[in-house]
């Protein structure tokens, strides 16, 4: 059967990239989606918020929903301190498959848990399966239609504490406003947006942060 484009994806890493250099891994990606194929990774532009939120968060707990190719999970794993590891959800194996790869070829395995499944089942077992007891930051980006009710599975499984931070993607593209509501008028949580643009084109998107008041 014809490849999928996260597998195109993967071949463009293996090409063009240096094996166990993140950087590489992450220019390869973004030169792949601006001069062969548009994919939904966050991106440049997006990717060096991201990239700050992280660094001012230090965190040593992580969470991602939506692995998908990996790029954001290569982006954040390469600035985590030694020791600290991430874990990332992805519903598709497909997709989960080339990301394994992906991350491998950066040199980050071990310092990524790739968990294939659905945030909703997944969540609840965080603390069971993992010793998790609550998330420094979670980056969310996998469905836009799951970003409020995992957000409230979080606080109902007590993984917040003050301070959690919480950093949404495509909150304009394709939208999330449902999300935007909640965490903007919740006394909960400390809410600012980054603007932005919808990864590698002019159309607006932009990312919210929102931190857990407790
Ligand atoms: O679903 C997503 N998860 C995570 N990040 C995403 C992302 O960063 C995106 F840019 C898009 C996007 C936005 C605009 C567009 F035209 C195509 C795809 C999607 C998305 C939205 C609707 C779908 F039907 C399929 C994919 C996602
Ligand atoms: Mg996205």
């Amino acid at each position: 059967t014809r490849s999928t484009r996260p597998q195109r994806m993967l071949k463009a890493v293996q090409k063009n990239g240096t094996k166990g250099n993140p950087e590489s891994v992450i220019s390869a990606i973004d030169y792949f989606c601006k001069h062969s194929e548009w994919a939904m990774n966050v991106g440049d532009e997006k990717g060096s918020i991201l990239d700050s939120v992280v660094t001012e968060v230090n965190p040593s707990t992580v969470l991602e929903l939506g692995t998908y190719c990996g790029y954001s999970t290569v982006r954040i794993a390469r600035l985590l301190s030694p020791g600290t590891k991430l874990i990332t959800l992805e519903f598709n194996p497909v997709n989960a498959a080339v990301a394994r790869q992906i991350i491998a070829y950066a040199g980050l395995q071990d310092k990524v848990i790739l968990v294939e499944g659905s945030s909703g089942d997944l969540i609840p077992q965080m603390k069971e399966r993992f010793g998790i007891m609550t998330f420094d930051f979670i980056f969310l980006d996998h469905w836009k239609d799951r970003y409020l009710p995992d957000i409230k599975l979080f606080e109902e499984c007590g993984l917040l504490r003050k301070g959690s931070v919480l950093l949404a993607d495509n909150v304009i593209c394709p939208g999330t406003p449902e999300y935007l509501e909640y965490v903007r008028n919740s006394p909960r949580y400390e809410s600012k947006y980054y603007p932005a643009h919808l990864e590698y084109t002019k159309v607006e998107d932009g990312l919210e942060k929102s931190v857990f008041l407790g």
